[in-house]
């Protein structure tokens, strides 16, 4: 075992629903590790083994793997930088090799994922309060932590190479204090500090926040989601627990553009959900030629099932509703294929970065229709037509400019619409590890005026018979089944199609279960996929 602490390689977190993990694999230390009732890891009892020597006689040199951790969390506390962005470029910038890159990936993405929780712990452990400490300690501290109560790294090197990383990069004053504090962190397990912070506390949201690492108010909409979309409130912590969980990385193969194969060479396993689709055992995509071609790509299984349900939903009134309501076999296959859509134009109304955009382009090419995709920011719909390049060119457009004037200026010009808002993101908070720390409230208010905007510039932009996808990456009610709602009532020429028949029509065996009085909403516990809420809206012909 090197001196860091890192041989072999494991998970430090769990992945459900059979998926496997990205790569972001904890590396293992010595001893059998252990999951919690939340199927967090942990390492070893209270008995911990350190070195006896002072902090001022251990390692002066930072490790690359923690040292790339370190930085992660210093963009994204001093800067507001985003986890996902910066960790590729330092893992780049500092030469690590798979297996460190693993380790940076989960002590990163964990340290920031369980911040409140070990903040609350460190809480106990300094004789001051945190936002008195040197904001660069706090982050060392963080993640120490992780080190010591959720991954599968001996006490003792957690111990020396954390102190080392803030000798090297901090300097030596902090050294001591930090020793100090992971000693008393290191005296409990996860489950006995967890224990000991919620006990007697009857507020159950108090106690989730705390077990689970999400804010009280975040763990609160998530409660409110479930019931919304009528699911049992009783779910809540297999949720919170779903997005700690590492991410999966899954793939799409452009429909007739690309092709698995490769990927399913290199360790990949076919997606259980939806045609097309596999699960990447991790690692570095780049070096799969159908990746950097554009024709295979990352892509959530839930943003793949809703674009599919939006190409295969049926127009028109007076035709089979969709494919799980089909009078007959035929219109359960049409609207499974979409076979009827030459000549058809969609429009893809919020499209940066692209993803969803790509996919639409794809099976507009097989189809014999084209795509519009429009994005305001410029810098995103450069990476829209990045996204759009493996397509057929004469397929597509794409349109700088904001969504809400589409409606207006191409006034019942589309026969498929998708409008993928901005929200405020709660359904991929185990994608975004910091996002569950930054969001407020006040998001999911700010957002309202601007969902409806460009629900309403979808809606204008439809042509009658034509059906509008409006999708969110959040299932929180403000954002989805209210803004529906509040559209639907102000207008007669509307109908709500079964999106739950229609998903699991594209979905390979059905059966999703994702259906509440006419819209879907997608789950991480439940689906494995992010939380995509769908409602299907055709303007009456
Ligand atoms: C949820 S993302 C869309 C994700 C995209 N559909 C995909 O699959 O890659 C929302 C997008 O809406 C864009 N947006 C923000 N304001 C907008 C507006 N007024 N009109 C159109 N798009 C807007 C954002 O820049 C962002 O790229």
């Amino acid at each position: 075992m090197s001196d860091s602490g890192r041989s072999g390689s494991g998970q430090g977190r769990s992945s459900r629903g059979g998926q496997r993990g990205s790569g972001a694999g904890g590396q293992g230390g010595g001893g059998a590790s252990r999951r919690n009732a939340q199927g967090r890891e942990r390492n070893r009892g209270p008995q911990r083994n350190f070195t006896e020597s002072a902090p001022s006689q251990r390692t002066r040199r930072a490790d690359p793997a923690r040292l790339v951790a370190f930085e992660v969390l210093r963009a994204v506390a001093a800067e507001d930088a985003y986890a996902n962005l910066v960790l590729p470029a330092r893992i780049r910038q500092h030469g690590l090799d798979r297996r460190d890159a693993g380790f940076a990936t989960e002590l990163s993405y964990g340290a920031l994922r369980s911040q409140g929780t070990y903040d609350a712990i460190l809480a106990r452990c300094v004789d001051r309060p945190l936002d008195k400490l040197d904001p660069a300690v706090l982050d060392a501290l963080r993640i120490g932590v992780h080190q010591l109560l959720a991954m599968r790294v001996p006490a003792h090197a957690a111990l020396d190479q954390t102190v080392g990383l803030a000798r090297a990069v901090i300097g030596a004053g902090p050294s001591a204090l930090i020793n100090a504090v992971l000693r008393k962190v290191a005296a409990r397990s996860l489950d006995e500090w967890l224990d000991e912070l919620v006990a007697g506390e009857p507020d159950e949201t108090k106690v989730a926040s705390v077990r689970y690492a999400h804010p009280e108010w975040i763990v609160r909409a998530l409660r409110q989601s479930l019931v919304a979309h009528g699911r049992p409130v009783g779910e809540i912590n297999d949720l919170l627990e779903a997005d700690n969980a590492a991410p999966v990385v899954n793939l799409v193969a452009l429909p007739g553009l690309g092709s698995l194969d490769e990927a399913l060479e290199n360790g990949a396993v076919p997606g259980e959900l939806v045609e097309g689709s596999a699960l990447s055992s991790g690692g570095d995509l780049g070096r799969l030629e159908s990746v950097r071609s554009g024709t295979t790509r990352v892509q959530d299984v839930g943003s793949q099932l809703v674009a599919r349900a939006l190409a295969a939903a049926s127009l028109d009134a007076g035709r089979a509703e969709n494919a799980g309501l089909g009078e007959n076999a035929a219109d359960a296959e049409t609207a499974a294929t979409g076979e009827d859509t030459a000549g058809e134009a969609w429009l893809d109304l919020c499209a940066g970065p692209g993803g969803k955009a790509a996919l639409l382009g794809a099976l507009a090419n097989e189809r014999g229709a084209t795509l519009l995709a429009n994005e305001p920011a410029p810098h995103r719909a450069k990476l829209v037509s990045q996204a759009l390049s493996a397509v057929p060119s004469d397929v597509w457009t794409v349109r700088t400019g904001d969504g809400r004037e589409v409606g207006a200026e191409r006034p019942a010009a589309f026969d498929r619409v998708l409008v993928d808002v901005p929200c405020s993101g709660l359904g991929a908070l185990r994608r975004r590890p910091e996002s569950r720390w930054r969001r407020t409230p006040k998001d999911l208010a700010d957002l309202g005026p601007l969902q409806r905007d460009l629900l309403n510039s979808a809606l204008a932009a439809v042509r009658p018979g034509g059906v509008v996808a409006y999708v969110t990456c959040s299932p929180h009610p403000a954002e989805t089944t209210a803004v529906v709602s509040d559209v639907l009532r102000k207008r007669d020429d509307l109908e709500l199609l079964d999106a739950g028949s229609v998903l699991d029509a594209v979905s390979l065996g059905g059966g999703l279960g994702a259906g509440h009085e006419k819209t879907a909403q997608l789950w991480p516990h439940v689906h494995s996929t992010d939380a995509m809420f769908l409602a299907l809206i055709r303007r009456k012909s």
